[in-house]
């Protein structure tokens, strides 16, 4: 994410649609069909930001797209508004305002729920344009007469009236389009809307305010859809009512599964694949309306064995040969030096300390917790619990299964609602506050199950975490670069230090060994430099080298700031812990130091009979 060349693709795209004109005839593309290959290339860019990035699958993409171009056709012929740019950016914020809208309505549900209300929400466009708005809409008739556009550069005049020369006005659109794209998906923004798409939960846990990021998401892709309606009508010199079809939303989301998801260039791609073999299958083979029937087997085939689309299967291809190379020289150069396999690392020399978050004067318990109650239905999963842990105190949580002790992290953590009862943290009551305040209060947990960025690197996973702590939960930096970000690189670096993941920090998620995954997963919580860090089971499934290890590193952690961690793992915890807190069906049975604990008959008697011993 870090490392990227600038420019690069930006300059392959300026000569690529340079090029365009001279290339495609030759393949068969006319300029009419090109033209429209970038108006819908234009409008899946900011579908893909939606889709692609932050992992919301809208079906109503049309509404918007109809918004923008009916704005802009209507201020072009009934309102007889003479400059067509403007216009077309009058329909791109009208597009925007009422994609805010539909966001703040349609963000409520998430999955198969979200994109429900969205295909609910084009046909509710669809039917407004065609009944109550037809006066202005022109209804089922469409706005005729959408003027093309003119420059008058003094000496002379430009007209893009059709064909190639309305390529060039389109083409530079669409050029200024994915300059913007890149620029966000490059940017803070764009990396943390990555990280929803792929767990959004964390991404809310490491203290992102990702309904925010989701709704700004959205109005970007209604941008992008309204100002290509618009671009739509000035193209066709017409603005069509099927513009907002549900039919257009359908179109849109093949195309871009076709291209390539992530992507940016997705949409583009596959609209020309789309629109070509529309048109050649159609004229050139003469199947008339049977064309849907083959282009429909093309795209099962293509989603069948092409999961991230054609641009996504020429990136994976490419990565797969890269890595591979990369692979054997990483191999040849271990076997050459033979070095152990857990790098050597001054944990103690890179340990972050907790950062100052203005609760500096508070005195006492730097946690506590009283008579939290949780039921769940006729279930009591913990009751009247006080608890209490002073700053710079290393406590273990331990209890038999479902004795209650991951709903109480829960509860600390303001995942849970407590039934009653109070958390005070740093002298500020944090009941009822959401994980995400939490966070940005210092206060983190890592999960008994990963819960990790899964398609991103080690190192983007811990930017993540790190952006949350520089930027707070939500900022709109769309345009700055990720690693402009001040203090970003080190603090990742150091992250990566004392969970001893540097020298694996390029590697995706998914080729992480478990204890390696496990580390991570420490270090999501760590990144941010919380000065109280709650740790769910952090050696569970480890092997015992992997939790001597473990252990060594959670101890060097812990230096100036205050750990509460839960583990079945008695002889590792009691290691590391210097008070334990034993839980008992929901309750408090008793605390004390580890040598008390071990001796406590009451102990003994939960754990089945004295297991302990
Ligand atoms: N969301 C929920 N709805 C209903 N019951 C729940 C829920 N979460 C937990 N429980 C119940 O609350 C009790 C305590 O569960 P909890 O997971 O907190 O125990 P635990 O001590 O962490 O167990 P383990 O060591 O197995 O992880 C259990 O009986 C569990 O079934």
């Amino acid at each position: 994410m870090l490392k990227q060349r600038p420019y690069l693709v930006e300059t392959l795209t300026a000569i690529g649609l340079i090029l365009a004109p001279f290339i495609l005839p030759h393949l068969g593309f006319a300029p009419n069909t090109v033209n429209r290959i970038l108006v819908w290339g234009l409008f899946g860019i900011g579908f893909d930001i939606l889709f692609g990035f932050t992992g919301l699958l809208s079906f109503g993409q049309s509404a918007l797209y109809g918004t923008g171009g009916f704005v802009a056709a209507y201020l072009l012929t009934i309102a007889g508004f003479p400059h067509v740019v403007t216009a077309l950016f009058i329909g791109m914020i009208a597009a925007a305002a009422v994609g805010y809208l539909v966001g703040l309505i349609a963000l409520r549900s998430t999955g198969i729920y979200f994109a429900m209300i969205t295909v609910a929400i084009a046909e509710v466009f669809f039917f407004v344009e065609f009944n109550p708005l037809s006066e202005w809409t022109g209804g089922e008739n469409g706005l005729p007469g959408v003027p093309s556009p003119s420059f008058d550069l003094g000496f002379t005049t430009l007209h893009f009236t059709s064909g190639w020369s309305l390529y060039g006005f389109l083409a530079f659109w669409y050029f200024i389009g994915i300059v913007a794209a890149l620029r966000i998906v490059r940017s803070p923004v764009g990396a943390v809307l990555r990280a929803i798409r792929d767990n959004p939960l964390r991404a809310v846990a490491v203290g992102h305010n990702v309904h925010g990021y989701k709704l700004t998401a959205f109005v970007i892709a209604a941008a992008y859809a309204g100002f290509a309606g618009g671009l739509l009508g000035v193209m066709q010199a017409f603005m069509p009512p099927d513009a907002f079809m549900f039919h257009t939303s359908a179109e849109l989301v093949m195309m871009t599964a076709i291209g390539g998801t992530g992507t940016l260039f997705g949409p583009l791609l596959g609209a020309g694949v789309w629109l070509f073999l529309q048109d050649f299958l159609q004229a050139a083979l003469g199947l008339g309306a049977a064309w849907k029937l083959v282009l429909g087997v093309i795209f099962v085939l293509l989603v069948c064995f092409l999961r991230r689309g054609i641009i996504g299967g020429i990136v994976d291809l490419y990565n797969l040969v890269t890595r591979r190379d990369a692979a054997r020289a990483a191999a040849a150069e271990a076997a050459a030096q033979s070095t152990s396999v857990t790098p050597a690392v001054n944990v103690e020399a890179l340990a972050m300390p907790p950062r100052e978050r203005g609760a500096a004067s508070f005195t006492g318990p730097i946690l506590q917790a009283s008579g939290l109650t949780k039921r769940y239905g006729g279930l009591v999963a913990n009751s009247d619990i006080n608890f209490s842990v002073n700053p710079g105190e290393r406590r273990g949580i331990i209890g038999p299964n479902g004795a209650g002790k991951s709903t109480f992290f829960k509860m600390l953590t303001c995942e849970v609602v407590p039934t009653s009862g109070t958390i005070t943290f740093e002298g500020n009551d944090i009941t009822g506050k959401t994980v995400t305040d939490v966070c940005q209060l210092g206060l983190t947990k890592s999960y008994q199950v990963n819960q990790l960025f899964s398609r991103l690197t080690v190192r983007e996973n811990l930017i993540i975490a790190v952006l949350a702590e520089l930027r707070g939960k939500f900022r709109l930096d769309m345009f700055r670069r990720i690693d402009s970000v001040s203090g970003l690189t080190d603090q990742v670096n150091r992250t990566l230090a004392m969970v001893n993941l540097t020298e694996r920090a390029d590697v995706p998620v998914s080729e992480l060994a478990y204890g390696e995954k496990r580390r991570l997963e420490i270090g999501l919580a760590l990144a941010n430099s919380p000065s109280l860090l709650l740790l769910d089971e952090p050696l569970a499934g480890m092997s015992p080298q992997e939790r001597v290890e473990t252990v060594k590193l959670l101890k060097s952690i812990a230096k100036g700031r205050t750990l509460i961690v839960i583990d079945h793992d008695m002889d590792s915890l009691f290691e590391l812990v210097e008070k334990v807190t034993v839980l008992q069906e929901g309750r408090v049975l008793v605390e004390g130091t580890p040598e008390e604990i071990k001796s406590n008959p009451k102990v003994q008697e939960a754990y089945l009979g004295g297991v302990l011993e």
